[in-house]
C-alpha cells in the first residue's frame, strides 16, 4: 500500500498528453486553452463614447460656450463622422464613433435640446469626459489570455470579441466506464431482495460530464472470461478505463488479476486512506486504468482525489490544493488519511472556510452525500505536519479556487 502523497505523484507522473484539438467557440467553456489569445485590434477599437447625449469639443466649454448647434446624430454603427464647426455638437449614442473634432460626451440629462440647438445644464463638464479612449484597455497584439488557462465563460467573451471562432484546447481522454458486479442490475430494472441498481457508473458519468468528458457506459459479471474479453476489447478503443468494484479481498474480486493478464501494468494496489483504500491504478502504453472500490462513496471519492488531479496534469491545467487551517475538532487515523465527508460554507465572522462534518455509517452509505458539499481530507496522526485540504464536488469550484 502507498500513501496518499505517493498516489498523488503517480497522478502527475502518469499524466498522458492528449494533443490539441479546436473546437467551436460555443463549446470551448470548460476547456484548456492551449495558444495564447492577442488582442486583434485595439481595446477598444475606437473612441466610444460612453453616454447618450452631445458630442462636442472641449476648448468650446473652455470658451464658455453654453448653447451648441447641432450638426447631426452619431448612432452606433455608424462610420466616424466629422464636427466641422469646433463650437457646434453632435448628438451621439451609447457606443458610437465620437466625431472627429469631437472629445468631449455630456450627457442627454444634463442638456435641453430645442430647435437644433443643444443648451449646457450643467457647469460641471471635465475633458474626455464619457469617452472609452481606442486602446485604452489594450493595443492590438497585447495577451489577452495567456495559456494554458481553463476556460471560463468570462473568457469566451474575450475569444469572442477577437473573433475566436475555432478555439485551440487541449484535447480529451476517450473515457469507458466499466461496473462490475454479479448483485447490479440496470437502473429502470426492479431489483430482487438481494440485488442493487447500478448508482455507481452513473454518478462517474455525471462526474465526467462536469469536466467535458461523454463516458460510455458498460457492464462485466464476475466472471474471468467475461472481464478479460469486455476489457480487452475497451482498452483497445478508450484511452481510459473507469471500473468501479471488483478490487478488493473477496474471491470474485478479479479485476487486478483480469488487468495484468491483458498487460496493464499495476503501478499501485491500495492507499493509505479511508475510504478508497483498494483503488487499483495501472498503465498500458498511453492507456490509463482506475479500478475504483465499489462502495459509492470510495468510487466518488477516488474520482474527485485521484482521476481528476490525474485529468489536470493531463490537460495542462493541475488543480490548486485548498488547504485548511483549523479543522477544528475533527480527527484523523493513525496511519490513514481520512477524506471526511463534509459541508464546507464560508464563516464570514471568523473569515475562514468552515467544514461540518457529515455523520455516515461508511462508504456505502450513498444518503450522506446528498448532505455533503464536499472533503475534508485530514491527515494521519503519524503526519503531524501535513497539511489538511478540501476537495469540492464542483469541478467549478475549483476553477474559481484558480484565481
Ligand atoms: N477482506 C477485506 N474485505 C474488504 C476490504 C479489505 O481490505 N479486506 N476492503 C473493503 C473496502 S475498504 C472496500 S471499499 C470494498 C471494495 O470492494 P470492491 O472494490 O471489491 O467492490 P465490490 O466488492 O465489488 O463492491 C463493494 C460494494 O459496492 C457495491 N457496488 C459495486 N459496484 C457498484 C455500482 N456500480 N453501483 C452501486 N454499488 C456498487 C457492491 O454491491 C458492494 O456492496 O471492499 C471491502 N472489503
Ligand atoms: O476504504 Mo473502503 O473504500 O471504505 O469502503
Amino acid at each position: 500500500m502507498i500513501t496518499v502523497e505517493e498516489a498523488f505523484a503517480q497522478m502527475q507522473q502518469n499524466r498522458v498528453d492528449f494533443g490539441l484539438e479546436e473546437v467551436l467557440l460555443e463549446d470551448a467553456v470548460g476547456r484548456v486553452l492551449m495558444q495564447n489569445v492577442t488582442a486583434d485590434r485595439d481595446f477598444p477599437p475606437f473612441d466610444r463614447a460612453t453616454k447618450d447625449g452631445i458630442a462636442i469639443n472641449f476648448h468650446a466649454i473652455q470658451q464658455g460656450i453654453t448653447k451648441y448647434k447641432i450638426e447631426g446624430i452619431q448612432a452606433a454603427g455608424d462610420s466616424q463622422k466629422q464636427l466641422h464647426d469646433p463650437m457646434a455638437c453632435f448628438e451621439i449614442m451609447t457606443g458610437a464613433v465620437v466625431p472627429a473634432g469631437a472629445d468631449t460626451v455630456v450627457m442627454y440629462e444634463q442638456v435641453q435640446l430645442e430647435n437644433g440647438v443643444a443648451i449646457l445644464q450643467t457647469e460641471k463638464v471635465k475633458e474626455r469626459q464619457n469617452v472609452h479612449f481606442q486602446g485604452q484597455d489594450a493595443r492590438q497584439g497585447d495577451v489577452l489570455l495567456q495559456a494554458p488557462v481553463k476556460l471560463l465563460p468570462k473568457h469566451v467573451n474575450t475569444l469572442a470579441s477577437v473573433g475566436k471562432y475555432k478555439v485551440p484546447v487541449a484535447g480529451l481522454p476517450k473515457v469507458a466506464i466499466i461496473s462490475t458486479g454479479d448483485e447490479l442490475v440496470e437502473v429502470q430494472e426492479m431489483p430482487e431482495p438481494h440485488q442493487i441498481r447500478k448508482s455507481n457508473v452513473y454518478a462517474l458519468k455525471s462526474l465526467l460530464k462536469e469536466d467535458g468528458i461523454n463516458g460510455d457506459l458498460y457492464h462485466t459479471q464476475d466472471k474471468e472470461e467475461e472481464i478479460v474479453e469486455t476489457l480487452g476489447r475497451l482498452l483497445a478503443q478508450y484511452d481510459v478505463l473507469l471500473l468501479s468494484g471488483g478490487v478488493s479481498k473477496g474471491k470474485y474480486d478479479l479485476i487486478p488479476e483480469c488487468l495484468q493478464k491483458l498487460g496493464v501494468e499495476k503501478v499501485f494496489h491500495g492507499i493509505k486512506q479511508r475510504p478508497g483504500k483498494p483503488f487499483w491504478f495501472g498503465v498500458k502504453e498511453d492507456k490509463c486504468v482506475f479500478a475504483f472500490p465499489g462502495n459509492p462513496i470510495s468510487t466518488y471519492v477516488c474520482y474527485l482525489l485521484y482521476f481528476r488531479a490525474w485529468l489536470g496534469h493531463s490537460i495542462n491545467s493541475p488543480l490548486p490544493a485548498i488547504p485548511v487551517k483549523d479543522i477544528g475538532a475533527m480527527t484523523g487515523l493513525q496511519d490513514f488519511w481520512y477524506h471526511r465527508l463534509v459541508h464546507a460554507s464560508w464563516d464570514g465572522t471568523a473569515q475562514k472556510i468552515r467544514t461540518d462534518a457529515i455523520d455516515n455509517s461508511g462508504s456505502g452509505d450513498l444518503v450522506s452525500l446528498n448532505l455533503a458539499n464536499g472533503l475534508l481530507s485530514v491527515p494521519p496522526a503519524s503526519a503531524p505536519h501535513a497539511t489538511p485540504f478540501f476537495t469540492p464536488f464542483s469541478a467549478q469550484v475549483h476553477a474559481y479556487a484558480h484565481l
